[in-house]
């Protein structure tokens, strides 16, 4: 089992857990973010202005780098970490998620789905084998079974119909990966938003023995406390010694509640997002740096932040720059936001550590100003 789990302990205050998920590219320290790099890059970051701001394990998507510029060039080129000189961890999506997120004519049938490119209309067809066999192409080090997120809200006979395939899907992407790599392949809990069918889908799942699972299916625009109950339905069903990601989450609440819950593992392409319109996330809350009342601010962008941009330049050029559409702005608000999330979970780890996430939850609420942001 080249990826491996390490329980450290669990928060004496709540049921969140200190962990270390070891790779064949490197060792993850959890509960963790994870940056988002849906074409093989972090849109404006380097690897090495990743790996200042602490990045320790970055996401890609199949969908993507199948359409282009398809998984035989990436293979050719050396595999994705050669491909993108990221020589640490890798996680890559299976794309059945951005298929329904961003493709035309979708058609799902138990074979897999069909649908046309985003990028040139061509018609394609993903299945389980051939989203194993793409990931195991691309050679992520964490790889994510074929799976159906169902679109919310959904009919409960839909999302019943969706699971259960969605189970068999998984068994035939466990018999299509190949072992000749050292990549871990997870397993996603569906269920919607219904416990009895998410906890069907936990059993289906745990009874294949993956090395890791995510719980998919949530981050759908549902209300934060539905997706908040799934996790309370889901997790007893998932063994301790494994890890536990949960799907297309990253707002600083929802990574502090849903460590609390005992997730180890979070992505979500807000933190890069909503940089790009010059949204920031600081300890005082959100923050609209092109906003007019930041033209004469000649402060730092977050005055308790200790990351690149906010040691070496003001809110009143930050501002000039996104007003003047230059690409140093977008890569300034960029470095913020993902240092300001991959740094909230080191606290995180911190306070799971000395056993006090509880009051740290508390504490940042105070601060940071309540949830949906
Ligand atoms: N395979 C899958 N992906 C999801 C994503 C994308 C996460 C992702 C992984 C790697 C790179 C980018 C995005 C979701 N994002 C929000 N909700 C989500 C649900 C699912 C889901 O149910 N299944």
């Amino acid at each position: 089992m080249a990826v491996k789990y390490e329980l450290i302990k669990t928060c004496a205050q709540t049921g969140a857990r200190l962990g270390r998920l070891h790779t064949p590219h490197g060792v993850i320290d959890t509960p963790t973010f994870m940056p988002v790099g849906t074409q093989a890059s972090v849109k404006g970051m380097s690897p090495e202005e990743l790996k200042t701001l602490g990045a320790q394990i970055i996401l890609s998507n199949t969908y993507h780098l199948f359409l282009r510029p398809g998984h035989e060039l990436v293979k050719e080129a050396g595999g994705l970490h050669r491909f993108m000189n990221w020589d640490r961890p890798i996680l890559t999506d299976s794309g059945g998620f951005q298929v329904f997120s961003l493709s035309e004519m979708r058609k799902i049938t138990e074979e897999g789905v069909q649908f046309r490119s985003h990028i040139n209309g061509d018609k394609l067809s993903l299945t389980p084998e051939s989203a194993t066999q793409v990931q195991n192409a691309l050679g992520a080090d964490i790889i994510m079974a074929f799976d159906e997120c169902p679109p919310y809200p959904a009919e409960y006979e839909y999302v019943k119909q969706s699971t259960e395939r969605t189970s068999r899907w998984a068994e035939r992407c466990l018999k299509a990966h190949s072992r000749s790599h050292d990549q871990a392949l997870f397993g996603i809990v569906q269920g919607g938003m219904h416990a009895d069918l998410r906890k069907q889908s936990a059993l289906d799942l745990t009874s294949l023995d993956f090395p890791g699972y995510a719980m998919g299916g949530l981050s759908v625009g549902e209300p934060k406390h539905f997706m908040y109950e799934m996790l309370e339905e889901t997790i007893p069903y998932l063994p301790g010694n494994k890890p536990r990601y949960l799907m297309g989450v990253g707002s600083p609440d929802a990574l502090i509640e849903g460590s609390i819950r005992g997730v180890d593992m979070f992505d979500c392409v807000l933190p890069t997002r909503i940089a790009r319109n010059g949204t920031l996330m600081t300890s005082q809350g959100r923050m609209v740096v092109r906003n007019a009342k930041y033209t004469n601010d000649f402060g730092p962008m977050d005055p308790e932040c200790s990351c690149y941009a906010c040691r070496n330049y003001s809110r009143a050029y930050i501002r000039h720059l996104i007003k003047a559409d230059e690409m140093f702005g977008l890569r300034l608000t960029t470095i913020h936001n993902l240092h300001f999330l991959v740094n909230l979970m080191v606290q995180v780890r911190e306070a799971i550590r000395e056993d006090r996430l509880g009051t740290f939850r508390e504490e940042f609420f105070e601060k940071y100003g309540m949830a949906d942001n």
